[in-house]
């Protein structure tokens, strides 16, 4: 039977890692698939990791409709086993139903990736979609973590370094080298416009302590008192 998996994590969590992996071990036991993505970091057109893999994958715009995408390709006699799509978060809800149905009516597997929520912590409309439409959905094992240890499962959006709470739900962005725990700063200083993101604790995007908080608090940051 085939089914439509979401597999779901903050940013940096090595959902387009795993993407990559299960293509390869699919197209490895001799499936065809196609490889999708929305607005990925590396660029159009691009599923890239931060392992470092990079490669092409179809680009989803807002007019982008599965249904129509596999029956033209099978229509041209080319076989569709499978669907990796990343970045799902940005899929259309109906973009998400299209996805449902192909895996429902032609038998297509369709894994999805994406981060559930935003750095408000609100759904994205994408993955709300998935998370109700999903056969199974799978949390990513590796943990990414708070700069306090624990696991992070929240991704907090910064501009100029500080965290913030108001602004479009889409900004394409990296999340910016953690600092060392031994207090060197490895960090690369974020320019003056720059937005960019870190994972963090629910406690701690709840209190918007990031890690530039909680050293400037204490130089062990690890030591903080509680209400940090
Ligand atoms: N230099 C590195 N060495 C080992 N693992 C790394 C390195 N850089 C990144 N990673 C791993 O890659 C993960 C991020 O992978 P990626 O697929 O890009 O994440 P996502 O798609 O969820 O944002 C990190 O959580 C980490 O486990
Ligand atoms: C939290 C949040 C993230 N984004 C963007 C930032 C990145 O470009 C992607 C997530 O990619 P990853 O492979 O999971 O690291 O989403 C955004 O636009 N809005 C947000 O609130």
């Amino acid at each position: 039977m085939a089914q439509l998996v979401f597999f779901s994590g903050t940013m940096d969590s090595g959902k387009s890692t795993l993407a990559l992996q299960m293509d390869h071990n699919h197209a490895a036991r001799g499936r065809d698939g196609v490889r999708f993505s929305r607005n990925d970091r590396a660029g159009q057109a691009m599923l890239s990791s931060r392992l470092g893999l990079a490669v092409p994958a179809v680009e989803v715009t807002d007019d982008t409709d599965f249904w129509t995408e596999v029956v033209r390709r099978r229509t041209h006699g080319a076989r569709v086993d499978y669907l990796i799509c990343d970045e799902v978060q940005f899929y259309t809800p109906g973009q998400v139903e299209q996805l449902a149905r192909l895996v429902d009516e032609m038998g297509v597997d369709v894994f999805g990736f994406g981060i559930t929520t935003d750095f408000r912590t609100r759904l994205f409309p994408g993955s709300a979609r998935m998370l109700e439409l999903a056969d199974r959905v799978e949390v990513l094992q590796v943990e990414a973590l708070c700069w306090c240890g624990s696991r992070a499962t929240h991704n907090a959006r910064t501009v100029r370094g500080v965290m913030v709470t108001e602004g479009e739900q889409v900004v394409v962005g990296d999340t910016a080298e953690a600092p060392r725990p031994d207090g060197a700063d490895t960090a690369v200083p974020e320019r003056e416009d720059e937005v960019g993101y870190e994972v963090l604790c629910r406690r701690h995007h709840m209190r918007h302590v990031t890690s530039a908080v909680a050293r400037a608090a204490s130089p062990s940051p690890q030591t903080l008192p509680l209400g940090y």
